[in-house]
């Protein structure tokens, strides 16, 4: 029973310690930018999603973007921006807007060489949001 316990948690170390955080996996805060740079370069370059971004301030937003990926991908970084539901309230973005913009954000991993296992795992967790972005969000919790 001991030894069973012991080898439970000398596994969980290992583990910890062979696999980096997610946002490590990602390129850390510097490479992260630079894929979500690269996400609205696709985003805008998409005649579906381009006309949501006309008038606003992109560096701001690459700022704000790169800032809540590496939050939900790292212990350690607090998200400073507006509240999600807020901020696309109104915009009219559907699930269809949703999972092409999220596309975009996919490619932009894969051409910076980030692994198909950290990919799943972003795209999980983007996944959670996407009642939020999309105003379908009428229950809370
Ligand atoms: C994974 C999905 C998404 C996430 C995590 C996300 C996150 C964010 C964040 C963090 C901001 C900045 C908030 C701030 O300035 O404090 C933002 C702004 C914005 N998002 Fe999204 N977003 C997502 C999807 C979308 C989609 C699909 C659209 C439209 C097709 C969209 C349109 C916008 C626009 C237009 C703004 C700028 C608002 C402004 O500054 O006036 N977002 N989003």
């Amino acid at each position: 029973m001991r030894g069973t316990v012991c080898s439970t948690v000398l596994r969980i170390n290992s583990m910890s310690e062979s696999e980096p955080d997610l946002l490590t996996q990602l390129g850390g805060t510097e490479g992260l930018r630079r894929v979500v740079d690269e996400m609205y370069v696709r985003v805008l370059a998409d005649k579906d999603l381009n006309h949501f971004f006309a008038d606003v301030e992109m560096d701001k937003l690459v700022r704000m973007q790169t800032e809540f990926m590496a939050s939900i991908t790292s212990g350690d970084i607090e998200y400073t921006g507006a509240d999600l539901t807020r901020v696309h309230k109104g915009r009219g973005i559907t699930r269809q807007h949703f999972s092409q913009f999220v596309g975009h954000f996919t490619s932009a991993l894969q051409s910076h060489g980030v692994t198909p296992h950290a990919i799943d795992q972003v795209l999980g967790k983007l996944a959670m949001y996407s009642d939020k972005i999309t105003g379908n969000a009428n229950v809370d919790g």
